[in-house]
């Protein structure tokens, strides 16, 4: 059997990744599996344990740095974030395509290590729009927000190290272009 595609989407905070991916993992042709990251960052009001995170002490996640358990991690505005490696080498075995949803750093330890995964970056229309969209989100407090909007900023000069840019204007053109991406590297595979 082909081993899957591994897809690694990353974007600033609040550009929509989220919301574009509930689009795109509709579609099972896709043959898309979303790998669960380990944070040490708080659940959301609507966050669920085991679905949109595995929300873990500190000490659990360094547990995890030190047993080798991490295909990537990092640190972003104050929380540990990391890739767990047995799933997504178990996933792309059985065949299915793999999307990493991680920030610019755990994006480029990825591409270190697996030379043909597939990156893209996820844009705002503007940065203004970013700043709306975070705020209307209502999920950190204002300091957070500073420091993700700052963060932005730095993460936006890294679009150079991907290969796709996509803008998400609307959410579902964006997925749109995601799903085409991924259907086009589904096909240059077949033909290897
Ligand atoms: N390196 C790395 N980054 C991650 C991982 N999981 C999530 N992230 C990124 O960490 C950042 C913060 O995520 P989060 O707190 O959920 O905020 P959000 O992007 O605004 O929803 C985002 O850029 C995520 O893409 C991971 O496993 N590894
Ligand atoms: N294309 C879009 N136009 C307007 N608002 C959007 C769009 N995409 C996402 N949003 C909104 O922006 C906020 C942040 O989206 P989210 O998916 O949580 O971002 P991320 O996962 O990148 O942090 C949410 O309130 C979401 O409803």
């Amino acid at each position: 059997m082909k081993k899957g595609l591994l897809i690694i989407i990353s974007g600033p905070s609040g550009v929509g990744k989220g919301t574009v991916r509930d689009f795109f993992m509709k579609d099972n042709s896709l043959n898309l599996t979303y790998s669960i990251s380990m944070t040490t960052r708080k659940p959301r009001e609507n966050e669920v344990d085991g679905v949109d995170y595995l929300f873990v002490s500190k000490e659990a996640f360094e547990k995890a740095i030190e047993n080798g358990e991490l295909l990537e991690w990092a640190e972003f505005v104050g929380n540990y974030y990391g890739t767990p490696l047995c799933q997504v080498e178990r996933l792309r075995n059985e065949g299915k395509n793999v999307l990493l949803e991680i920030e610019v750093q755990g994006a480029q330890q990825v591409s270190e290590k697996v030379p043909d995964a597939i990156t893209i970056f996820m844009i705002p229309p503007t940065m203004d729009e970013l700043e709306n969209r975070i705020r209307g989100r209502k999920s950190e407090a204002e300091e957070v927000i500073q420091e993700r909007l700052a963060k932005a900023e730095k993460e936006m000069k890294l679009i150079k190290d991907y290969k796709y840019v996509v803008c998400n204007d609307d959410p579902e053109l964006a997925a749109q272009y995601i799903g085409l991406i991924v259907k086009r590297h589904m096909n240059l595979a077949k033909d290897e």
